[in-house]
């Protein structure tokens, strides 16, 4: 690693620590069986630390962030936020998800007044920063539109602006940009960077793809599937300010390939129940020529 990438983990260890992780673990039941979905999970992650979690389908990284949020009980272990129990949603943890959960009957301004109205906020200070975090992600003048009239990265950007209007300590983001195309994709990769590098945010974000946590984290969380457990916090080699023209550094390529081997490397075992062994389709043409 070179010595300025190590220095800067110097300097993230030396943070208060925002999230403590301690023993965690969550079963659901269904089917009649108990399924355990993490097991004695344990993290760390550090005030503006940009943590990405990793890992195939079913490993719990949706689970994960739910419980950070507050969303989901959990069945032994801790998690503390600043030093507080989690026991539910607090405002001091944003969240976005993959879904574009806009109310799509308020307007962009009235989405993000949102959480200061519901935290006891007036109209007016509710709209004053409505349209600060509007102008700072770049969408003030959107601030009438309604959510259908807005792209994809359009509307995740409102979600970004209303989960930061809370003044959160953390952002926790699920697959927040698994739907958008390639292209908005990366510019909403370059985009929250930007946003990360300049509040003072903590950020916890799910992905499936490899380059997209490598881009974006100091660390990555690799998570194993049945159960749910850690398998390594990888420390990111890669220098910052990051840009995609890094993914063919040897830096880069070495991570891929070490992640690519903890996630894929034994498939019998990380693969999903469901998908482990996938049904025959039975034939329901009668046309008879072949496609492949
Ligand atoms: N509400 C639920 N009831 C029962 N089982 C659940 C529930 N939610 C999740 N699970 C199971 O818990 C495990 C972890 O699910 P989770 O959605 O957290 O995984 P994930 O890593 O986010 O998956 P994906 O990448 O496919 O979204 C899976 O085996 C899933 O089937």
């Amino acid at each position: 690693m070179q010595p300025e990438v190590q220095a800067r983990f110097g300097q993230i260890y030396q943070r208060p620590v925002v999230l403590k992780v301690e023993n965690l673990c969550k079963y659901y039941h269904g089917h009649g069986e108990k399924k355990l979905a993490l097991k004695d999970l344990n993290l760390d992650i550090h005030r503006r630390e940009f943590v990405c979690v990793i890992g195939p389908s079913g490993c719990g990284k949706s689970t994960f962030s739910r419980i950070v949020a507050g969303l989901e009980p959990y069945d032994a272990g801790s998690v503390q936020v600043d030093n507080e129990q989690v026991i539910g949603p607090c405002r001091n943890r944003g969240m976005v998800f993959q879904g574009y959960t806009l109310f799509p009957w308020r307007t962009v301004k009235q989405n993000v007044m949102f959480g200061p109205q519901m935290n006891g906020a007036d109209r007016d200070s509710a709209e004053k920063a409505a349209l600060q975090w509007l102008e700072l992600i770049g969408l003030e003048q959107y601030a009438d539109a309604f959510p259908d009239q807005l792209s994809g990265g359009m509307k995740q950007r409102v979600a970004i602006a209303r989960a930061l209007v809370n003044e959160p300590k953390i952002l926790l983001m699920d697959e927040p940009f698994g739907a958008l195309d390639p292209h908005t994709r990366q510019k909403m990769q370059q985009h929250l960077l930007d946003i990360w590098r300049n509040i003072d945010i903590t950020v916890i974000f799910v992905t499936h793809d490899m380059d997209e946590a490598i881009l974006l984290a100091d660390r990555i969380v690799v998570l194993k599937a049945n159960p749910g457990e850690l398998i390594e916090t990888i420390e990111v080699p890669v220098a910052r300010p990051r840009h995609p023209s890094q993914m063919n550094s040897p830096e880069f390529i070495a991570v891929r390939n070490h992640i690519n081997q903890l996630v894929h490397g034994d498939d019998d075992i990380e693969v999903e129940p469901a998908l482990a062994e996938l049904p025959q389709i039975p034939r329901m043409t009668r046309v008879d020529d072949r496609v492949e």
